[in-house]
Parts: structure tokens; C-alpha cells; sequence
């Protein structure tokens, strides 16, 4: 739906040259809830604004539906604008005008009869339960309730895709709870493709299938939410992220366990809820200790890793890590 093919944006300021995009290539697929995450000046607004056609490729394309951008008419392309529905970190309503007057706003522009935006405005009113606030104005609002009045506005001109440039930074984790099951939405019931900026891990573990962590205007690592983030290979992505595969305690703690042999276990999926490890050491008469680790939901999955050590006769311990390992994810722990 949303392809970038060897995309770089590069800005001439003061005689100077600043890439801010570097050689993407990502593909943002119908029906997708796309994260982009990267730290403060990665390059995701750029990206976005290539997306929202503010801003033109230096090199490279952006495709919309199989069309490159840079081959549509004028006219072609604000129809394309329509297309695309847009939320801010700071809302970007009209002070003056009435809720109900700022969701009208982009179809009085496409010059859209009274009638019809009138069912319209109240459709989307009800849809972001702000049903009563139609005649308050912003100043009225709670934050949480202003991006609601900002997602109903994007969603006026019937959009297809929806970006969502930080749109939950400026929102206390309630209510960003809120906004994000709200995105969930209207990209399930209304089938909107989603693309969104963030800094925040937790907005994309909340509600994205798929993730692209960006640094210095490039792409470091994507794929699945679950893949990228249970076993990240950057160490960029690992800062983000508070449990992952290769997850150890500090030094400190391990110099306990110097002497012994310590395991990891990885348990994704139905598995983390299968009570594998008491069976295997119940079976065997073999200890465990459950060292250091965690069980947290991803993507609707479990996803636990665990840091274990095993006491008992070798012999039985090489038998409980065999059936171990034919259900779950079975690593030796080198301790420095
Ligand atoms: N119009 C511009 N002119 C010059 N440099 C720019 C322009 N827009 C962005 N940049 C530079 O490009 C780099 C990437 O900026 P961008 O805003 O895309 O990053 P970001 O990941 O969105 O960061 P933030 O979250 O802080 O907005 C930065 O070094 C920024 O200063």
C-alpha cells in the first residue's frame, strides 16, 4: 500500500547537507498497524512527510498503492491528500472553532453539501465518543478528548491511511491507552492502513504488527512487532525494549552463580503457559532455580525468558534439557 524503495531526503541548509533519510526501503501493507520508532532526530517526521507529500524524495520513490508519487497530476494529488488523514502530537485543532466545526472542516474545503457533513460530523462524533462535546470548543477539552476530536477530523474525507505523528507523547498513560485502542479501531472496524512516529515502545507493543526502528535517517531494523522486539539484533532496538532474549542480570548478581551452569529458556507462544519445566524436572527428579527473567504478553503472545540453573545428577540434567528442547528454546549461559 505504502512502499518506500531506496529513499533519501537530504536537506541544504546554510551550504550544508543534512540526510535525514538514508536508503529506506520499507513496506507498509493494507491493513497494517506500521510503527516506526527511533530516538529524537532519526528521521521519522521526514518519513512521514514524504508520505504526506509535504515533502518530494532526493533520490529514490515513494509508492502509494503501486503509484509513485512524483507521477500524479495535481489534480491526482489532492484527491491523494483526501486519501491520507493525518493526527499531531499537539492536536493542531482550530481554537475558534467549535468541535463539530473542526471534524467539518476538511469537507466544507472539499465543498461537500451542509446536509451531508452535518450526518457526517455526528457519525464521527459518535464514533470517538465525544457524541456531547459538539458545541464545546477545544479549551473545553481534556487532552485525550482533543485528539479524539482530531482523529474524527482525519477520518472526515473517509481516508484510507492514517499517520499518526506522535499522537500519544502529549497524553498521560491512561488516556494514551485510550487514544491507541481508539487507532485499534478504525484500523479493525473502518480497515484503515495506520502509519505512526513514536518514541515509545509501549504504543508500538500496544497496538502495531509491524515495526521499523530508524537511526540517523536509517532503517536498522524491521519486521514482525513480536520477532523484532523478542530478539532484537541492534543495540538501538535493545535500549527500547525492557525484556528481550538476550536479557542477563547485572555482573553482580550472576558472580553467585559463577560455579554453576545457567540456562536460558525461551518460551513463546502457548508454550509460556504449558507447564513444560515442572514436568521435565519432576519427571527426572531434577532441581530448578529460577534465577532472573520474565513472562509478558506481546502481540496477543507470550513471550518468556527465563534464566535458570539445575541441580541433580548430570546424567538427569542432560535428560531434562533434551525435553526441554523439543518444545522451547534451550541456551547456555556464558558467564564473563
Ligand atoms: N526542513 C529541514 N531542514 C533542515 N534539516 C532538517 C529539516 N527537517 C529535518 N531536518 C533534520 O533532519 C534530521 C531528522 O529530523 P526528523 O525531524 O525527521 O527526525 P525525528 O526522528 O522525527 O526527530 P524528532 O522526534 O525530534 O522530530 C535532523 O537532523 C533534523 O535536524
Amino acid at each position: 500500500m505504502i512502499e518506500f524503495r531506496n529513499v533519501t531526503k537530504t536537506f541544504q541548509t546554510k551550504g550544508q547537507a543534512i540526510t535525514a533519510v538514508e536508503k529506506v526501503s520499507l513496506t507498509v501493507e493494507a491493513g497494517d498497524i506500521f510503527g516506526i520508532i527511533g530516538f529524537s532526530g532519526a528521521g521519522k517526521s521526514t518519513l512521514l512527510r514524504l508520505v504526506n507529500l509535504l515533502e518530494k524524495p532526493t533520490e529514490g520513490e515513494v509508492l502509494i498503492n503501486d503509484k509513485s508519487l512524483t507521477d500524479y497530476t495535481k489534480k491526482e494529488l489532492r484527491q491523494q491528500r483526501r486519501d491520507i488523514g493525518m493526527i499531531f502530537q499537539n492536536f493542531n485543532l482550530f481554537t475558534s472553532r467549535t468541535v463539530a466545526k473542526n471534524i467539518a472542516y476538511p469537507l466544507e474545503l472539499a465543498g461537500v453539501a451542509k446536509a451531508e457533513i452535518k450526518h457526517k460530523v455526528e457519525e464521527l462524533l459518535r464514533f470517538v465518543g465525544l457524541s456531547d462535546k459538539a458545541k464545546h470548543y477545544p479549551e473545553q477539552l481534556s487532552g485525550g478528548q482533543k485528539q479524539r476530536v482530531g482523529i474524527a477530523r482525519a477520518l472526515a474525507t473517509s481516508p484510507r491511511i492514517l499517520i499518526c505523528d506522535e499522537a500519544t507523547s502529549a497524553l498521560d498513560p491512561n488516556t494514551t491507552a485510550d487514544i491507541l485502542q481508539l487507532i485499534q479501531k478504525v484500523n479493525k472496524e473502518l480497515g484503515i492502513t495506520v502509519l505512526l512516529i513514536t518514541h515509545e515502545m509501549q504504543v508500538i507493543e500496544a497496538i502495531c504488527n509491524r515495526v521499523a526502528v530508524m537511526e540517523e535517517g536509517r532503517v536498522i531494523e524491521s519486521g514482525t512487532v513480536f520477532d523484532t522486539f523478542t530478539n532484537p539484533q541492534h543495540a538501538t532496538t535493545k535500549r527500547f525494549i525492557s525484556a528481550t532474549e538476550q536479557d542477563l542480570p547485572s555482573a553482580h548478581l550472576l558472580e553467585k552463580w559463577s560455579g554453576s551452569q545457567l540456562y536460558r529458556l525461551i518460551f513463546k507462544g502457548d508454550k509460556a503457559s504449558d507447564p513444560l519445566l515442572s514436568q521435565a524436572t519432576r519427571k527426572h527428579q531434577v532441581d530448578v532455580n529460577i534465577i532472573y527473567g520474565t513472562v509478558k504478553e506481546l502481540q496477543q503472545r507470550f513471550f518468556g525468558n527465563l534464566i535458570v540453573s539445575f541441580e541433580g545428577e548430570e546424567q538427569k540434567i542432560q535428560a531434562v534439557l533434551q525435553e526441554l528442547r523439543q518444545a522451547i528454546e534451550v541456551k547456555e549461559v556464558a558467564i564473563a
